[in-house]
């Protein structure tokens, strides 16, 4: 993981101008990022290297991801957790603003106050959306204070996030994502050569300086950061409707080998195509999933083509159920679901 820090915004800093935080009241970091860019990854170093705080994560997971992403996620960073706080409502930046705060609030009341909130939003969440909540909020005399955006940057697919066009009225998310970051971080550099790193480094100063001109902001009081939110606040609907989200729970154990076919077919070969006949494409798979040889639950990641499984420090209790999460376009649950079934799965256990 690689800082990139701006010339002008070299660190993460309260939007309040008086030093300090202000009293009494809790810092909310929002960690945001394309879908896979590495935003849990950061979650999880800042919790193992955070030691004496109470710190309060929330999740927003984009469609029914979040059991998974909150288990991996726990599975991780141990005890570090100290609360959770789930919006399982859809979309953040259309629910956090009547029920999110609310929420946080209400657990505060409950468990007592944090030391700090750390927010990772969806892959497709739109930031500004939700940074301007918690900007209209504080008016309002809220506990909670908005400290930063930091946007985890994909070294490898990073720029091909930020090129895809989109449909008419829809925001490149990617782009929107780095615009209103207060701290870009690009991560994977270990994927890439010095020159395709220096490539994403130019293109995201690029989409900072010229295209959202974002440098006559920089000043971190509040007043510019409402207007810098101003800025980038969407004006139409702000999610990709093509990109879908597909879960399933399956019981039993998977043959190893039968898994990675699977995979490679759906992501390299790309071989599965929906009802209409159009090719899936996914980009993003997670899942935790269950070989009968290992005790301990096995991760699954990937991201585009890149995908790993990893076994974890988890035993397995009966039953074991395969969970997995497929993000991406023209995905049908029947036929993965089926084709998993029929291909991965072994044994008598099939349901
Ligand atoms: N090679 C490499 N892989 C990384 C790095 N950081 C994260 N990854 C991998 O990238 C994948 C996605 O990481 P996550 O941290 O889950 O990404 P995320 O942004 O939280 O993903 P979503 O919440 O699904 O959008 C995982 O397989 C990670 O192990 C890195 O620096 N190098
Ligand atoms: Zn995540």
């Amino acid at each position: 993981m690689m800082l990139d820090e701006d010339d002008d915004c070299p660190e993460l800093v309260p939007i309040d101008t008086q030093p300090g935080p202000p009293v009494g009241q809790i810092p909310v970091t929002i960690i945001t990022g394309y879908l896979g860019a590495g935003k849990t990854t950061l979650l999880n170093y800042i919790l193992t290297e955070q030691h004496n705080k109470r710190i309060a994560v929330i999740l927003n997971e984009f469609g029914e991801g979040s059991a998974l992403e909150k288990s991996l996620a726990v599975s991780q960073a141990g005890e570090l957790y100290e609360e959770w706080l789930e919006l399982r409502n859809g979309c953040l930046c259309c629910s956090v603003k009547d029920n999110g705060l609310k929420a946080i609030e209400n657990l505060m009341e409950k468990k007592g106050k944090f030391d700090y909130i750390l927010l990772e939003t969806t892959g497709l969440a739109d930031p500004g959306a939700v940074a301007s909540m918690f900007w209209v909020d504080a008016e309002l005399g809220s506990d909670i204070y908005l400290d930063g955006i930091v946007t985890v940057i994909d070294a490898k697919y990073g720029l091909q996030q930020l090129a895809e066009e989109k449909a008419d009225g829809l925001v490149n998310e990617a782009a929107r994502q780095i615009a209103v970051a207060d701290l870009t971080i690009i991560n994977k550099t270990d994927l890439v050569t010095e020159e395709e790193l220096k490539e994403v480094k130019d293109t995201v100063r690029v989409d900072l300086s010229e295209v959202l001109d974002l440098h006559s902001f920089d000043s971190k009081d509040g007043a510019n950061l409402a207007e810098k939110l101003q800025l980038v606040k969407p004006t139409r609907a702000h999610l990709d409707k093509s990109i879908l989200t597909v879960t399933f729970e399956i019981a039993g154990d998977l043959s190893e080998d039968a898994l990675n076919a699977f995979i490679q077919d759906l992501l390299w070969e790309k071989i599965f195509c929906n009802k209409d006949g159009q090719p899936m494409s996914v980009i993003r798979l997670k899942g935790i999933v269950s070989f009968a040889d290992k005790g301990h639950q096995v991760m699954l990641q990937g991201v585009h083509e890149l995908y790993e499984l990893n076994e974890t420090q988890q035993l397995w209790e009966n039953p074991r159920i395969n969970r997995l999460v497929f993000i991406g376009r023209n995905l049908d649950k029947d036929i993965l679901q089926e084709k998993f079934v029929s291909t991965v799965l072994l044994g008598s256990e099939k349901n």
